[in-house]
């Protein structure tokens, strides 16, 4: 190789890693610097004397990048491969909120299917919620405790019983998370236990996606889950205003 043309191969090296700096999509930060690091080797080693150190540290340099870009396709493929069902979801709820088809599928992937049957309790008022979901079929009622002044009555084997109301605050209808509320408060207060607002009943059998809140958090907290963890606050910012004003508007 000449040595203009090697000369050429070290100038855009350096364009392409400079190019590198300011990209954010990752993928196509690793394929930069990878370009850039190859011009590198071929500059180095056709100098008249070629500079073996250099050249041995990006070689190294180019296979990490290249695993991790085999990492990132692996990634990429089995997001492809979402069930049918995941994808319309995704495309319907997810997508607008800022989540990539990989960030979409980790957040499925972190959390697990259940079946609730009618009368489960996904959530007790004033009692520490360790989970969040996100209703897949089903209805789950929603509902506070309106006794102010409970009053207590004799049953006829003569013992005492608190009679408590319970008010019925809304209802949730598929594609809706259910105790994002205590989630929330959860990340932003270094993961303090918190009590749920509301108490969460199915109306029938239902169908969630569950999030343990530790693990979620966990997962979330990693730098590659930066972007799951900005699209899923944005997520559940655009639930609860729409929870909101649907209070508002039937008066509640
Ligand atoms: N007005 C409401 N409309 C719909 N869902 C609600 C309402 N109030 C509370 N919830 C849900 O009930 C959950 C109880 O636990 P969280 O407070 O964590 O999060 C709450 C919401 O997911």
């Amino acid at each position: 190789m000449n040595e203009s043309l090697s000369n050429m191969c070290g100038h855009f090296s350096f364009i392409l890693l400079g190019t590198s700096y300011i990209t954010s999509d990752i993928f196509h930060l690793r394929i930069l610097a990878m370009s850039g690091i190859s011009l590198s080797i071929l500059f180095q080693y056709y100098r008249p004397l070629p500079l073996f150190i250099p050249i041995r540290w990006n070689a190294l340099f180019l296979i990490t990048n290249a695993g991790m870009i085999a990492a990132l396709l692996s990634e990429r493929n089995e997001a492809n491969k979402m069930s049918d069902n995941e994808r319309e979801l995704y495309d319907r709820e997810f997508k607008q909120m800022g989540f990539t088809p990989v960030e979409y599928y980790r957040l499925v992937r972190a959390g697990r299917r259940r079946q609730v049957k009618q009368g489960s309790y996904l959530c007790e008022e004033s009692q520490v919620q360790k989970n969040m979901y996100f209703l897949l079929s089903g209805s789950i009622e929603v509902s506070i405790d309106s006794t102010n002044n409970p009053t207590a009555e004799v049953s006829p084997s003569g013992s005492q019983q608190i009679t408590r109301r319970r008010s019925r605050v809304a209802s949730i209808s598929p594609n809706s998370f259910i105790g994002e509320m205590t989630f929330l408060t959860y990340l932003q207060e270094s993961r303090r236990s918190t009590s749920a607002s509301t108490t969460c009943i199915a109306n029938e059998d239902s169908e969630v996606l569950e999030w343990d809140f530790e693990e979620l958090a966990t997962a979330l907290e990693t730098e590659k889950n930066r972007g799951v963890k900005n699209a899923l606050q944005a997520k559940l910012s655009n639930d609860l205003r729409k929870k909101l004003s649907a209070m508002t508007s039937t008066g509640a």
